[in-house]
């Protein structure tokens, strides 16, 4: 029996089909993210697995327990189950600390200040303690809100993109921290965003949704080597079609960009980039525009380039 389980989970709104029948078997202490496009199902399915919603079919067990929906529970949702939005849902006129331990209220008071002032100590939020949240930053804020949900120790922290008010720079850095304090604590991670670059900071572990169907698991080797569907394709490079074939596509690194031999293209935008350059090709007879690396920046806007590629990195989508 694995620690958390879901089995065959679906869900309607409408007559419309928000997610298809979806399983899943977590150990404890486990991370997994689930990366899918807007409306791909994966608010619906963390609600669901919070027991925040109720599905059509299907059951979500932790230890071998049901975890109830609101239609079998009148409160619905669990202590051990703690689900984190990009809202942060803060007390506007408690500070950080009030924030924190108002989660505690019914626990034994010494515990419950011991259990913040931990938490402020391991997110770094000790010096803002006294501050409200209007006076904090989009990160500290979020902070404050995984403190909240940390406070009652939940087995399992479902994270629903919870990091898109915040820039790049700020979302890396909270995502190493907190990486290391679910793992001193055995947290069960389950994280869902848009973006496979947050995703693979936390975790490779990965689960692709696409139309409120799984289209691939596993981990960022297998599917960037091996995408089933473009979609899973695209979350690592563009993808360029090869002429006058039906679907074979091939990734900008793996296309030889020469001064003569394969198909005539001229460069028609480069842009500088930390490892090379990136340029727009138009291909001649075609007419596609093609994304390649130029690794020796060699190539200028408006230059004639012929591209070639080795047919082992031909995806089939
Ligand atoms: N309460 C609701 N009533 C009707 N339709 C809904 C409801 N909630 C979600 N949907 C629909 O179900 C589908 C899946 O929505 P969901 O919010 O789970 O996707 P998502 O992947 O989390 O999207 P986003 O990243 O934009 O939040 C969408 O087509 C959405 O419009």
């Amino acid at each position: 029996m694995s620690y958390f389980s879901i089995s065959n989970i679906s869900k309607s709104y409408d007559s419309q089909l928000a997610l298809q029948p979806f399983s899943l078997e977590l150990e404890k202490g486990q991370f997994l993210a689930i990366v899918g496009e807007s409306g791909s199902g994966k608010s619906t399915l963390l609600k669901i697995m919070a027991g925040l919603e109720v599905q059509d079919e299907g059951e979500v067990f932790l230890e071998g327990q049901p975890i109830l929906n609101p239609n079998q529970k009148i409160v619905s949702g669990y202590d051990e189950i703690r689900l984190i939005h990009q809202n942060f849902h803060l007390y506007p006129n408690s500070t950080v600390e009030e924030n924190i331990s108002r989660q505690l209220l019914h626990y034994e008071k010494i515990y419950a200040k011991s259990r913040v002032d931990d938490l402020l100590q391991l997110l770094g939020l000790t010096a803002f303690k006294d501050r409200f949240p209007r006076q904090l930053s989009g990160g500290q804020k979020q902070k404050v809100a995984i403190g909240k949900a940390m406070a009652v120790e939940p087995d399992i922290l479902l994270l629903d993109e919870p990091f898109s008010s915040l820039d790049t720079i700020q979302t890396h850095h909270l995502i190493a921290e907190l990486k290391e304090i679910f793992r001193d604590f055995g947290t069960t991670v389950i994280f869902v965003t848009h973006d496979l670059d947050d995703a693979l900071r936390l975790t490779d572990n990965l689960i692709i949704l696409q139309k409120g169907k799984v289209a691939q698991k596993g981990t960022s080797q297998q599917l960037c080597e091996k995408p089933k569907t473009k979609y899973v394709a695209q979350l690592f490079s563009p993808i360029n079609k090869i002429p006058e074939t039906k679907s074979s596509f091939v990734r900008p690194a793996d296309v030889k960009v020469r001064t003569k031999g394969g198909l005539l293209g001229h460069v028609t935008d480069s842009r500088f980039l930390v490892h090379y350059n990136s340029l727009q090709v138009k291909l001649k007879e075609s007419g596609l525009t093609w994304e390649v690396d130029d690794s020796q920046r060699k190539y200028a806007v408006g230059e004639r380039v012929y591209l070639s590629w080795d047919d082992m990195k031909v995806m089939s989508l």
